[in-house]
């Protein structure tokens, strides 16, 4: 068994605060520029390879970061995670977001059953209604095909699923992998079901109802809200809704849906697209066999994040420099910045992922901690972002690692060659200078225009991205927050800090206020 100790009572840790920080401008210029890339690349599945070159990390870091994820026993509790053990304290449950795409370690066995047979007997059964529906054989109530998938749910049962649907779907337009339209709604804003429904042909829509609770108000909401305009167009909503749930919640025994697919409460929402949670859409959007090769890129990565030495494993690295950089350096954010348009939604994922579970000030057995924890995530698609907030990144107080992500090829491949170069190579162009110009900075005599540089960052790099490479992507990011979880000591598996709000929420609706929380009643005219 693990040995679950605060970050501050490790050796090693206490070892790394008196390390004398690294001058990245210094490091950067010292050995051969082509070297230290090369020394700072870490494979990863898929063709993808984490690079930290740009980092303020040397040998003497690096080797003190090795020491740490030994005495934390990074790779231990990592294996007695996929092994079935009680990991989320809180909820006192396990965590199987691995099951869904492999078998890492031992059978689990829970509620009786082996928890990888039957995450694998969800994915059959939604790969066999999906064919169906793509066949014709399961059609409106007229008979005719439905054409698009409308995903209401939000959250984890939103967010994920949401940003792989976008991430893949130019993809499979250009390699004929394209089944049906994918839509979302999510907000309790009546604008957004309003406007998802105004754009869509409700009558050759399917509409997947996406809640592990099964009691989450804005989606119960939302379904309401479809459900009636379905009726309005004489339409009747069990031929045209399906659910994703929990055996045990409310909606797992309703009758208003043409199927039920289940996931369990040992998959938090965040960790779910790998789940029936993302399983339904993505397969009736791209084909089972698309989601497949998703789930096979995820499980490559989560082989790769078992390995032991942090110098072989990129999402242990990852973490590793993460800690080093928010509670040695003392940086407050982290930005994620991905060279792909097709990752418009995917730093709203990793907001979700990484602050939903690493934000946190008591440890995984409820006692405060001294350190900080979970670093503060926002991000934009380069070079987007460039145009918007670099500004600050590059020349304000604060300094932000970034987290850059970019591929060689694009997605359509169709181009254009201006001023000698292509689109693609400029994108390209732009990561690669970002990098140096937050890193090197620039001298000027003039203040306004001087950059300090001395701004860390890291790359994964790829060639393309695709199903495969999505998986290994969003597994990294997976497994890098939960090793920071573990050297944080927090459970990075529950979210009580999203469930104060709610119950407010609810007694504003039954009118049930006082003091200042009538005060704002007021002010919104409820
Ligand atoms: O899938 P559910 O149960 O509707 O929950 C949606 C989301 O709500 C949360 O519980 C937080 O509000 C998330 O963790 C989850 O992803």
């Amino acid at each position: 068994m693990a040995d679950w100790k605060n970050l501050d009572e490790l050796t090693a840790y206490k070892e790394l605060e008196k390390l004398s920080p690294v001058d990245l401008k210094t490091v950067m210029a010292g050995e051969s520029g082509a070297e230290r890339v090369k020394n700072c690349s870490i494979p990863m599945a898929e063709g993808l390879a984490y690079n930290y070159a740009a980092k303020a990390v040397d040998g003497r870091i690096t080797d003190q970061l090795e020491k740490l994820a030994a005495e934390a026993q990074l790779a231990e509790k990592f294996e007695e995670l996929y092994n079935g053990a009680v990991i989320n304290t809180g909820e006192k449950r396990l965590v199987l977001h691995h099951l869904t795409r492999g078998q890492l370690g031992k059978p689990v066995m829970a509620d009786g059953v082996d928890k990888r047979a039957f995450y694998k007997e969800q994915q059959e059964r939604i790969a066999e209604f999906a064919d169906k529906v793509h066949k014709g054989e399961i059609t409106n109530a007229a008979g005719e095909k439905f054409t698009t998938v409308v995903q209401i749910g939000i959250g984890g049962s939103d967010l994920g699923p949401r940003a792989m649907y976008l991430a893949l779907e130019n993809w499979a337009k250009k390699t004929g992998n394209f089944r049906m339209e994918a839509k979302f709604i999510s907000n309790v804003d009546p604008d957004d079901a309003a406007a998802v429904l105004a754009s869509t042909d409700v009558a050759h829509a399917i509409f997947v109802l996406v809640s592990k609770s099964g009691t989450t108000l804005e989606t119960l909401t939302n379904q309401s809200f479809v459900m009636d305009a379905l009726r309005k167009q004489g339409l009747d909503p069990a031929k045209h809704m399906i659910a994703v749930t929990s055996e045990t919640s409310p909606l797992a025994s309703s009758k208003d849906y043409l199927a039920a697919f289940y996931m369990d409460d040992y998959i938090g929402g965040r960790y779910s697209s790998t789940s029936a949670v993302g399983g339904a859409v993505l397969s009736l959007a791209f084909g089972p066999e698309v989601f497949a090769q998703f789930l096979d890129g995820a499980a490559s990565e989560d082989k790769l994040a078992a390995e032991k030495d942090p110098k072989k494993n990129a999402a242990m690295m990852d973490a590793l420099i993460g800690v080093y950089e928010r509670n040695v350096l003392g940086y407050p954010a982290t930005a994620v910045l991905p060279y792909s348009q097709a990752l418009s939604r995917f730093p709203a994922h990793l907001q979700q992922l990484d602050m939903e579970s690493n934000g946190k000030s008591v440890n995984r057995f409820g006692d405060p901690v001294s350190y900080v924890t979970g670093p503060i995530i926002f991000g934009e698609p380069g070079t987007n972002g460039q145009h918007s907030f670099y500004q600050l990144l590059h020349q304000g107080k604060t300094i932000v690692p970034l987290q850059f992500v970019g591929f060689r090829k694009s997605q359509i491949g169709t181009d254009v060659v201006i001023q000698d170069t292509t689109s693609q190579q400029k994108l390209c162009a732009n990561v690669a200078a970002q990098i140096v110009a937050f890193a090197c900075g620039k001298q000027d005599e003039n203040r306004n225009k001087n950059f300090e540089g001395g701004r860390p960052s890291s790359i994964i790099i790829g060639d393309q991205l695709t199903p495969a490479s999505l998986g290994a992507l969003l597994a990294h990011f997976e497994n890098k927050v939960m090793f920071q979880g573990f050297l944080w000591n927090v459970n990075s598996f529950d979210q009580e800090g999203v469930q104060l709000g709610k119950v407010l929420a609810k007694r504003v609706l039954a009118h049930d206020t006082e003091g200042a929380l009538q005060v704002y009643s007021r002010l919104l005219e409820i």
